[in-house]
């Protein structure tokens, strides 16, 4: 029974508890213990006996050899095997043993485990850790094998150690051999990793690079619980929130070992008298630790569907944006109640107290859309008592409709008035106090704000206020497999070289984010153009170890008068306001970088003559190629 559905709870993510198990080959069984007697949702078992070596089987080659499997395909219905069953894999393999006997056997026992598991249909194999320090030979064949794969998923067990290397027990940080493997496999999809999570935990830091990670299981040995003051297992504080980050990305836990806690005698047997799994105190507590998660917030849960999900940014300069689109928009409350006071502002600041009945303020809302920062601009007059005038100017001719009834509706038609129009053509017959617009994209001028706003600045007058006053950029190099495999799977070049919206969720962030490009309005400088280059450099925290970058987060903040902002930028986002997802800048080849070696990193928006876009590459601690040089995969169009 999933996590979420004991003891009367319910939670609407599906989580499930394995338990690993020692070889059987009376299946039946080992499932009826483990999963209807102990309550676990599967076994995470070994498929082939132990004892098994090809290199000793006599009559090797023969016909009549039968490979000594847990039993027959048969004991199990084939929805059993894939939903009960994880394989494990063998753990003496020594894929890149000296003795060739024994890689020999390795290799010949691992493709025949997983051509089992792929004959029962099982969803996924545990692979062991790598011995000795070399992987190559392992990696080479589990490649190999990745090739020929289609459903089955390999989950290389690795353990979770410090970073700064426990030289003392031969192990340095888990994360290396993990990183080895997977680039020695071409970053497959299909493999991920499961890690052991032991009594000591490494780093937050170094913790905190895993959630980047395919991580799909984590394992916890018995020995890593603590004992509660009734005699119960339980979890440090540490690891009670490790578990919790696993959970809330979709990895799954499994319980492995023999029980380390005496129970009470009472708990030791149920109510019939059978005897109790000597695992099920331990399950318990994780099912309590998913159970007393924090539920997800509302805007959380309906954003749920687009965590990772990578959507190319909008072109509202060349297409029409759609009803649909507007209405999200118009559903983020706070974006306008921002807009309002910062308008609010400006009008008290342009027309004193003393002759707020005798000025009247011109405002444009330029990029007017259906209304809404009309609507707003309105509200900060009446709340500051301010005698507005209103220009709508709005190129969309299918807004332009809905503005129309709106301002009939509204009983608007003295106050605002229509102008169906690109800003940057439109002859004004009269100067404004205040321009006000919202223009910006995740990555702030993305949606080409600068171009407009210049072209629209030709009718603010020499002391007139622009909303937003300026914006800046940000971007911040991240850890995100999943981004970077769905970007990998097009098979082309065009995909790694397009920035994409996307609600980031299973990303670790490396590094604090920086600015990269600010748009200051209005600009009347003769000398103004809106081409950029940044030169970053990102240091990695000390304690993390090293990390792998497949691109950059991607955020704005913009000021849209004095103190009231408006921004995605994590430290200092604009709570409750869902208007905008981050964008993510992705590499062609992933970066390892350690904390000792800064990453530098190079960002250009250029500009054409029909359209705008950005090139980026790194350049330490190893060069990429340029990405999208002339705006070749990607542009945005003037
Ligand atoms: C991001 S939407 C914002 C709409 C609305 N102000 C709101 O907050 O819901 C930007 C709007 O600006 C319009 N727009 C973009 N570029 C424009 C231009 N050059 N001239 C006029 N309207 C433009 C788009 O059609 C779109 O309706």
């Amino acid at each position: 029974m999933p996590l979420g559905e004991r003891g009367g709870w319910e939670r609407s993510e599906s989580r499930y508890c394995g338990v690993e198990t020692d070889f059987s080959d009376d299946v039946p069984s080992l499932l009826s213990f483990n999963i209807s007697t102990g309550g676990f949702d599967y076994v995470l078992a070994l498929l082939m006996n132990p004892s098994y070596r090809p290199s000793l089987v006599e009559g090797k080659g023969s016909e009549t050899q039968v490979l000594p499997v847990s039993g027959s395909d048969l004991v199990l219905a084939p929805s059993q095997w894939s939903s009960h069953v994880v394989g494990k894999i063998s753990s003496w393999i020594d894929l890149d043993s000296e003795d060739e006997v024994l890689r020999m056997d390795s290799e010949t026992t691992l493709k025949q485990e997983i051509a089992w598991a792929t004959h029962l249909s099982l969803q996924a194999c545990l692979l062991p850790t790598p011995k000795g320090t070399s992987c190559a030979n392992y990696a080479r064949c589990v490649n190999q094998i990745l090739q020929g794969l289609t459903t089955l998923q390999l989950w290389l067990r690795v353990p979770l150690v410090k970073s700064d290397g426990d030289a003392s027990e031969g192990l340095t940080d888990s994360w290396e051999l993990w990183n080895s493997f997977r680039l020695l496999c071409e970053h497959d999809s299909k493999l991920s990793v499961a890690l052991d999570v032991m009594s000591t935990l490494p780093s937050e830091t170094s913790l905190g690079r895993w959630m980047g990670e395919s991580v799909r299981a984590a394992i916890i040995s018995t020995d890593s619980f603590l004992t509660n003051a009734r005699g119960y297992p339980c979890l440090s504080k540490r690891h009670q929130k490790l578990i919790a980050g696993f959970f809330d990305h979709a990895a799954q836990v499994v319980v492995s070992g023999k029980p380390v806690h005496n129970l009470p005698k009472a708990s030791d047997s149920n109510t019939e008298g059978t005897q109790r799994h000597t695992l099920r105190s331990y399950l318990d507590y994780v099912a309590y630790l998913f159970q007393k998660m924090e539920p997800l917030p509302e805007q959380e849960r309906i954003e749920l569907g687009y965590r990772d999900f990578l959507q190319a940014p909008l072109q509202p300069l060349m297409d029409n944006l759609e009803a649909q689109t507007y209405e999200t928009f118009e559903r983020d409350s706070t974006k306008y109640i921002q807009y309002q006071r910062a308008v609010a502002k400006a009008l008290v600041d342009r027309v004193p107290d003393e002759k707020a009945s005798e000025l009247t303020t011109v405002l444009m809302v330029v990029g007017a859309g259906r209304g809404p920062l009309v609507r707003a601009s309105l509200q900060a007059a009446e709340e500051t008592n301010r005698k507005l005038k209103v220009y709508a100017v709005e190129k969309n001719p299918n807004a332009v409709v809905t503005l129309h009834n709106l301002v009939k509706l509204e009983g608007w038609e003295g106050i605002v008035t229509i102008i169906s129009c690109d800003m940057r053509f439109w002859n004004a017959s009269e100067k404004a106090d205040i321009l006000v617009s919202e223009l910006l994209g995740s990555f702030g001028d993305n949606e080409l704000s600068p171009e407009c706003l210049d072209g629209a600045q030709r009718f603010l007058k020499p002391d007139g206020i622009s909303i937003p006053s300026s914006y800046t950029s940000f971007i911040q190099p991240v850890t995100a497999t999943k981004l970077y495999n769905d970007v990998k799977a097009h098979k082309d070049l065009a995909h790694f070289e397009t920035p994409y919206v996307v609600k980031l969720h299973s990303v670790a962030k490396l590094a604090p984010s920086q600015s990269v490009f600010t748009f200051t309005h209005p600009n009347f400088s003769t000398k103004a153009n809106n081409q950029r280059y940044k030169k970053l450099h990102f240091n990695l925290p000390s304690d993390g170890g090293s990390a792998l970058v497949h691109g950059f987060a991607g955020y704005f903040d913009s000021v849209l008068y004095k103190d009231v902002h408006l921004g995605i930028e994590p430290t200092t986002a604009t709570p409750n306001m869902f208007s905008w997802f981050p964008i993510f800048f992705p590499l062609r080849k992933p970066v390892e970088v350690h904390p000792d070696s800064p990453l530098e990193v190079h960002f250009w928006r250029c500009c054409g003559s029909s359209k705008v876009w950005y090139e980026w590459s790194v350049s330490s601690p190893t060069p990429t190629p340029m990405h999208n040089t002339n705006g070749r995969s990607y542009w945005v169009g003037l």
